[in-house]
């Protein structure tokens, strides 16, 4: 289902878990900065919306989106972090590097998330223009930094709901 079928921004919100105590680090990649600055905006917003408070979210910049895994590798290892949300754009250029580091981006942060037993959540747009940038980023389909938060919210209750007896 493409993200024109389904606004990034609308989900289910039932059951959710009590953040007013969790912490939050949000990595950010300053290439395409006019895009991932909207990304950071809906996911800070969306975890001060659903609870968290504004003490508890840490906020860290990388280059480019090949460095989100190890700023988000960094704040996992922290034991006070409950989740970490790494947001960037990558658009398709004239060559194959895009693919490239969509590829290492998106396994590396599965691998940290398994590596520090904690949410890091992917949230980088993989687009083929500006445009359908700009459309995931608060238009037309929504804020993928929305969706980020939401996913380690839920992620961060169901771990308390598995760990916590
Ligand atoms: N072209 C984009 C990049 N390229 C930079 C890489 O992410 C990386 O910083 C560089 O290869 C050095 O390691 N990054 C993006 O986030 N978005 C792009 O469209
Ligand atoms: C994803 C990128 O790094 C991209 O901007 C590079 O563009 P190109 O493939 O035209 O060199």
């Amino acid at each position: 289902m493409s993200s024109a079928d389904k606004n990034l921004s609308v989900f289910k919100t039932d059951g959710l878990p009590d953040i007013s105590n969790k912490k939050f680090a949000l990595v950010v990649a300053e290439w395409n900065s006019e895009v991932t600055e909207k990304l950071f905006e809906g996911a800070y917003q969306t975890l001060i919306g659903y609870g968290a408070a504004a003490e508890n979210i840490e906020r860290g910049n990388v280059p480019g989106s090949f460095e989100l895994t190890l700023g988000a590798h960094w704040y996992a290892q922290r034991s006070d972090i409950d989740a970490v949300i790494a947001l960037g754009v990558v658009i398709q250029g004239e060559t194959k590097h895009n693919d490239y580091i969509n590829h290492a981006v998106a396994q590396g942060i599965t691998n940290i998330s398994i590596q520090n037993n904690k949410p890091v959540i992917f949230g980088v747009l993989t687009p083929n223009n500006m445009q359908q940038a700009v459309d995931r980023a608060g238009g037309v389909h929504g804020n993928k930094g929305d969706e980020a938060a939401m996913t380690a919210i839920k992620m961060v209750g169901l771990k308390d709901k598995i760990f916590t007896r």
